[in-house]
C-alpha cells in the first residue's frame, strides 16, 4: 500500500508549553483509501493536520509528500495546499468571505486558476453539493451543517488529491452527516484519499478501511477496523468506545463470530443473526 503522506518521527512543541505536542509521531495515510484518525482529546490530530498543510514545521523529524520532502518556501507550500486541502473542525476559521458564492471564487482565485474557469467551477460543485438555494445567502445567515457543506466544497472544489477533515461531522444532526458522508464518499469515489479525525468510534468502524490512534503525539495504533477494534483492552485504556455493532457482535455466540470478520452494518448483523438456531 503506497504511502501519499507520511510522518516520520515528528516531534513538535508550541511555543510558551513544556511538552510536546507531537512526540515522535510517525505515521503513513495510505493513498486512495478512506482514513479515520481517533485519539482522545489533546493526542494530537489536529497538530498532525496542520503539519500536513505545512502550516507548522516540524522541530524535527520529516514529512513527506508523495516519497518527497516537505519544502517550506512559498512556492512549494502553495503547491503543496493544492494537492492537500484540510476542512477545520470550525467552519468559522475557513469561511471569510460574505457568501457561499465568493468564498468558493475566492478559494479558487488563490490558487492562480484562470478567471472564466473560476465561475465554471464554482457553478459546477454548488450545483454538484446542492448548494444552489443558499449560494448567494450571508453565510452569517447559514446554520452549522450548510456552512460545514459549503467549507467542504470551498476545498473540494480545489481538487486536492489528499483530503483532510477535522471532526467533520461534530454537532451535525443525522441528516446533514449523512449529506456530508455522501460528499466524503463521491470525492473518495473519483480517487480523493480521504481522511477525518473523529471521536466518533460508530462512525470510523463503518465509514473508513483503514484506522490509526493517537495517543500523547504518537500513532499507537492502526490497521483495518477489525484489526484496530479487536485490540479491546487497548482502546479502552486510550480512552475510547468500542463501536456498537462490534459489540454486539461479540455477545454473539463464538461460532457466528467465527462466520465472518465483524459486521460494520447494520444490515451485515442482521444477516449474520439470520444464521441463529431458531428458538
Ligand atoms: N495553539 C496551541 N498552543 C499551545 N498548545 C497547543 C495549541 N494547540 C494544541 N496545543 C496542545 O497540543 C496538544 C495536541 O493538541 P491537538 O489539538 O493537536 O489534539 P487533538 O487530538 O486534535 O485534540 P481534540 O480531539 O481535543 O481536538 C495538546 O496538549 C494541546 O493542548
Amino acid at each position: 500500500m503506497a504511502a501519499i503522506m507520511e510522518f516520520d518521527k515528528l516531534h513538535y512543541r508550541y511555543s510558551g508549553t513544556d511538552s510536546d505536542a507531537l512526540r515522535g509521531l510517525s505515521l503513513r495515510l495510505p493513498e486512495g483509501r478512506k482514513i479515520a484518525i481517533c485519539g482522545a482529546n489533546g493526542s494530537g490530530k489536529s497538530t498532525m493536520f496542520l503539519h500536513a498543510i505545512g502550516l507548522h514545521r516540524p522541530q524535527s523529524g520529516q514529512l513527506s509528500w508523495r516519497r518527497e520532502g516537505l519544502a517550506y518556501d512559498g512556492a512549494s507550500l502553495r503547491r503543496l495546499r493544492r494537492q492537500v486541502g484540510l476542512v477545520f473542525q470550525d467552519p468559522e476559521h475557513q469561511l471569510i468571505l460574505n457568501t457561499p458564492y465568493e468564498d468558493i471564487t475566492y478559494g479558487l482565485r488563490n490558487a492562480d486558476v484562470p478567471e472564466p474557469d473560476i465561475r465554471l467551477r464554482t457553478e459546477q460543485i454548488i450545483e454538484t453539493m446542492g448548494l444552489s438555494s443558499i449560494a448567494r445567502l450571508p453565510i452569517h445567515h447559514l446554520s452549522l451543517g450548510q456552512k460545514k457543506r459549503v467549507a467542504l466544497a470551498g476545498v473540494l472544489v480545489l481538487k486536492p488529491e489528499l483530503l483532510l477533515l477535522d471532526e467533520p461531522t461534530a454537532y451535525l444532526d443525522r441528516l446533514s452527516e449523512r449529506q456530508l458522508l455522501a460528499e466524503l464518499d463521491r470525492a473518495h469515489a473519483e480517487g480523493v484519499t480521504v481522511a477525518m479525525a473523529t471521536h466518533d468510534m460508530n462512525l470510523a468502524y463503518s465509514w473508513a478501511d483503514w484506522i490509526l490512534v493517537l495517543n500523547g503525539g504518537e500513532c499507537v495504533i492502526e490497521g483495518t477496523p477489525a484489526e484496530v477494534f479487536a485490540q479491546e483492552h487497548r482502546i479502552d485504556e486510550l480512552g475510547l468506545e468500542l463501536p456498537m455493532l462490534y459489540e454486539l457482535w461479540r455477545t454473539l455466540p463464538q461460532a457466528l463470530q467465527e462466520r465472518s470478520e465483524p459486521p460494520r452494518s447494520l444490515g451485515a448483523f442482521k444477516a449474520l443473526l439470520g444464521h441463529l438456531p431458531q428458538a
